[in-house]
């Protein structure tokens, strides 16, 4: 009877994976809506008029506020006040604010506007920021440039918080059980959430034959709304909860100022921090480029548009069969019995090659990029699993980063080598996405879930939201630099599908070569310390 009144809805596992499930769908659709036109880059140029420095700075705009008006911090601050629920609602309607605006802006009606002629004229220098050079405009920018990445820094507010709180929600639910698969399992689902927008955003943009770019993003701005129903269901479970446990978060141990300096005297956390910086660097900006890296660099026949392979019920049979890759993956992790992971795996993996033929097939740089997050999504909750068990989070990371280095160079310089050879090129670019989602699943599950072991519980909060605040400084910069990387080495370039991107991804190649370094140099001090990053989580 005792044991019954003792039990709260985290001791059972079917709540506290369904609370799971609640803030990993969220996150699905936030990053659904993250790369919302990073496949439709070329339409971007076609349709609206964004070079690649515009495309770059908008993409940018994201972390903008983040980094340079600290909200990221604020955010910590908020969270480690106020608690996971309120957090998780603010940053869900903060999402969909940000994500409305920047449907108005990629939308028909913009065009030709009042809005449009004002910030054609306005908005060219921004005091301060212009000296700095870190300014979000430019003169010259696209009026609809300017105002999509004003709503993409509001909506990149309320996402980066919402990464924050769910982290800090999954340690609530989960510490002392099963938190690195949690992590790993809500990360598989993003990376979903990752590649159904490059198989959706495209289709919703050509739909019946015409081309409306905005029709990608009501689509990302449907699919907030529901995420913002998840949050309000979830905060209904996370109250019962705190009054099963009697926690109030918020007023039993007071957040103070002055936790951030015990987090920032943590060398431990400096290190995994800037590692953070610089392997998010070489992934997520690059992410928003590959897809037009994929249509530089590869052969293409044009599919005739009356072809069984153009269909847009061809696209769907496409997804859903990654669905059924990523499922088989997923659910093989929870697996008891050898024989059904075995056979789950073997049902994942032959899903993937029809998938793959399906791209290839379809000749589509979008659905071939679309594998990359299908590895992590099967990967990760093995990862994390082992984490949880066996430890061994700093070895992952520098492998991971040796991994990422290995990728960028093969994008760089042994795909242009096919360009010609239709079939070998799709190959080469398969492989390496796949290894590289390999390696996107060893980095993450390693490193979110080794922050608990630097710092303690009750700021735990503020720590993520330092890393993110650190890591968006990258993020921000990366999709710019990027774009005028791209702008500068392609002076005479006209064609979208034309642009030669060996310099761009040296560059990324160089931050895995950085990562690999503090990796090393993080083991070393694992060891010195005894941080314990190497120690597993359940013992
Ligand atoms: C982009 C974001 N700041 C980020 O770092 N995302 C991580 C996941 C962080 C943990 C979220 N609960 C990622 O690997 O996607």
């Amino acid at each position: 009877m005792t044991e019954e009144i003792r039990k709260t809805l985290r001791d059972s596992a079917a709540m506290r994976w369904t609370a799971l499930l609640l803030l990993a769908l969220a996150m699905f659709c936030a990053y659904i809506f993250v790369d919302i036109l990073s496949p439709i880059k070329d339409l971007m140029l076609t349709q609206r008029g964004w070079d690649s420095t515009a495309f770059g700075t908008m993409q940018g705009s994201e972390t903008f506020l983040n980094v340079f008006v600290f909200f990221l911090i604020f955010a910590g601050i908020i969270l480690d006040k106020m608690g996971v629920r309120f957090t998780a609602v603010l940053s869900g309607a903060v999402m969909l604010f940000g994500a409305l605006i920047k449907y108005y802006a990629v939308s028909e009606s913009f065009i030709g506007s009042g809005m449009e002629a004002w910030f054609t004229a306005h908005l060219n220098y921004i005091p301060g920021f212009d000296e700095l050079g870190v300014s979000p405009f430019y003169e010259g920018m696209p009026a609809s440039a300017k105002v999509a990445a004003i709503g993409f820094m509001i909506f990149g507010c309320g996402t980066e918080m919402g990464g924050i709180t769910v982290s800090r929600g999954i340690v609530k639910w989960f510490k002392g059980r099963e938190m690195a698969l949690a992590m790993g399992s809500e990360m598989a689902l993003a990376r979903l959430g990752v590649a159904t927008c490059m198989i959706f955003s495209p289709f919703f943009a050509k739909l019946g034959g015409s081309i409306d770019v905005s029709r990608s993003v009501a689509f990302g701005v449907v699919l907030l709304c529901i995420a913002l129903i998840m949050i309000i269901v979830y905060f209904f479970m996370d109250k019962k909860l705190d009054s099963q446990t009697h926690e109030e978060e918020e007023k039993d141990d007071p957040f103070k100022i002055s936790d951030l300096g015990k987090i920032l005297s943590s060398q431990g956390f400096w290190l995994v921090s800037l590692l953070c910086v610089l392997y998010y660097s070489a992934i997520f900006p690059f992410q928003k480029y590959a897809v037009n890296m994929l249509q530089c660099n590869l052969t293409f026949t044009a599919v005739p548009e009356d072809s069984f392979w153009a269909s847009s019920s061809v696209t769907i049979v496409q997804y859903v069969i990654m669905i059924i890759v990523a499922a088989g993956a997923f659910a093989s992790n929870f697996q008891k019995d050898k024989v059904r992971r075995v056979l789950f795996t073997v049902a994942s993996v032959v899903a993937l090659v029809v998938y793959c033929y399906m791209g290839y097939m379809r000749q589509s740089a979008e659905s071939i990029f679309a594998v990359f997050p299908l590895l992590a999504v099967g990967i990760t909750p093995i990862l994390g699993n082992y984490v949880d068990h066996k430890g061994k989070a700093a070895t992952m990371l520098v492998l991971g980063s040796l991994l990422l280095i290995f990728c960028h160079l093969t994008f760089a310089f042994i795909l242009p080598q096919f360009k010609g050879s239709e079939l070998g090129g799709v190959v080469v670019a398969y492989v390496t996405i796949l290894v590289l989602g390999a390696s996107f699943s060893l980095v993450p599950a390693a490193l979110w879930p080794s922050v608990p072991k630097l710092v303690e519980p009750k700021i735990i909060g503020s720590a993520y939201a330092l890393i993110f605040w650190i890591q968006n400084i990258g993020l921000w910069l990366f999709p710019l630099l990027i774009g005028k990387v791209l702008d500068k080495t392609n002076p005479n370039v006209t064609d979208p599908t034309q642009l030669n991107y060996t310099w761009p991804l040296v560059m990324l190649a160089m931050l895995g070569v950085a990562a690999f370094f503090i990796g090393l140099y993080l083991k070393v001090i694992d060891k010195r310390k005894g941080i314990g990053l190497e120690e597993p989580n359940i013992k």
